[in-house]
């Protein structure tokens, strides 16, 4: 089994390098094959997602991403940026659903900014679309503005629109993964200002109609994000749109304890995936090694359970996972008194151990 890595910029190579490690300590073999990506890529062959990366990407059976982006590169124009690296991936894969499990381990109970009462015993799970919405809709640009007021001067603008198939997929995609759950299904959109979502809206209600044992409701997303903070177990599972669900998934990263713990899985419809932490490439702790690699571990667990097929060795690293949180280890986001307080590859060496032990 192949599998593309693409550390990226930032912390994405320190925390790719401990989930590698991770992978290779599993009593399985993997071919891994490395390009790559984002600034990187850039540096490397003028564009964020060269050729040979986009083709090793499309030619692996998964793919492990850290992250991209710094920014020095923030001036380059749009199509040269690092992030329209993992944008291309997700749309030439065809990545549509991408699933963000916040689920709070006990031991970080008290590591989440919220009262440990709030968070304790939290498992959603956010499935977000991830390749339509505002982000790939156009018309987009600088214009000048046609009519109203201000007729005559620039204006920015960009196009949000969901065709009826990519709104029907992912809600199959939400169906089914809150089956498997606690059956409870929350559809975010934003129906009462937007036509985008009022049409969402009334495609998620039809599609429920194949699944009458799934109990569906809807929320404004406004109000979502408030009731993420206040009262987040109440959720078994989110579906909703491309931006919303990546401005909530970050909110629901904070229940966890740290965006450092929150990974992620985007889907094909055939279950090929690319395998990633939901955080970014956080130029402010790059090169200090103090980066929490967990997400990304968890997110090669993900990889193993959902495109390789490989449940039990996904099991074992999420165990393992576990383990070292219960020793008391902590990188520094998750830091707490009584705690120790580790590097990226200590910590990385913890789960290597744990998983031998
Ligand atoms: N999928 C991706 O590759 C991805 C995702 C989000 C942001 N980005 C890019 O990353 C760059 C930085 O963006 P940002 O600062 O808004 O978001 P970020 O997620 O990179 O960082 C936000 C904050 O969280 C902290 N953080 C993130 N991951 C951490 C980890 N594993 N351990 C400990 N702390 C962690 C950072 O230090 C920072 O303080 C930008 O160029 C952005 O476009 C990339
Ligand atoms: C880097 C950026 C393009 C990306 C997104 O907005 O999807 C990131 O924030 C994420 O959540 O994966
Ligand atoms: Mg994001």
């Amino acid at each position: 089994m192949k599998i593309a890595i693409l550390p990226g910029d930032g912390i994405g190579p320190e925390i790719v390098e401990q989930a590698v490690r991770v992978l290779n300590s599993l009593d399985e073999k993997f071919e891994l094959e490395s390009a790559p990506v984002g600034g990187a890529g850039y540096e490397a062959h003028g564009h964020p997602l060269p050729e040979g990366t986009l083709k090793l990407a499309k030619e692996a059976d998964a793919v492990l991403f850290g992250a991209v982006g710094d920014w020095k590169y923030d001036k380059l124009d749009r199509p040269l940026r690092p992030e329209q690296a993992i944008l291309g991936l997700r749309k030439n894969l065809n990545l549509f659903a991408n699933l963000r499990p916040a689920i709070l381990y006990p031991e970080l109970a008290g590591a989440s900014t919220l009262k440990p009462e709030v968070v304790s015993g939290l498992d959603i799970l956010i499935i977000r679309e991830l390749t339509g919405d505002i982000y790939f809709g156009q018309p987009r640009g600088v214009r000048e503005c046609p009519d109203g007021p201000f007729k005559g001067e620039r204006e920015g603008f960009d196009t949000m629109r969901y065709a009826e198939t990519e709104i029907r997929r992912i809600a199959h995609v939400a169906f089914q993964a809150a089956r498997k759950r606690d059956k409870r299904l929350t559809s975010v959109d934003k129906a009462n200002v937007l036509e985008t979502f009022q049409f969402w809206k009334d495609i998620v209600t039809d599609v429920h109609k194949e699944y009458p044992d799934v109990a569906l409701d809807h929320m404004y997303v406004d109000n979502a994000a408030m009731q993420l903070v206040r009262a987040p177990k109440k959720f078994d599972v989110i579906v909703t749109g491309n931006m919303f669900g990546d401005i909530l998934s970050d909110a629901a990263a904070m229940l966890t304890g740290s965006i450092g713990m929150l990974p992620s899985a985007s889907l094909d419809a055939n279950n090929k995936g690319l395998y990633e932490p939901s955080h970014g490439s956080a130029p402010d702790i790059a090169g200090k090694g103090v980066a929490n690699p967990l997400a990304t571990i968890l997110s090669a667990a993900m990889m193993l359970r959902f495109s390789l097929n490989k449940a039990e060795q996904a099991d074992r690293i999420e165990s393992a996972v576990k383990k070292v949180l219960a020793q008391g280890l902590r990188t520094p986001d998750i830091y707490e008194d009584g705690t120790t307080k580790v590097g990226t590859k200590e910590m990385g060496d913890a789960v290597v151990k744990a998983l031998a032990s």
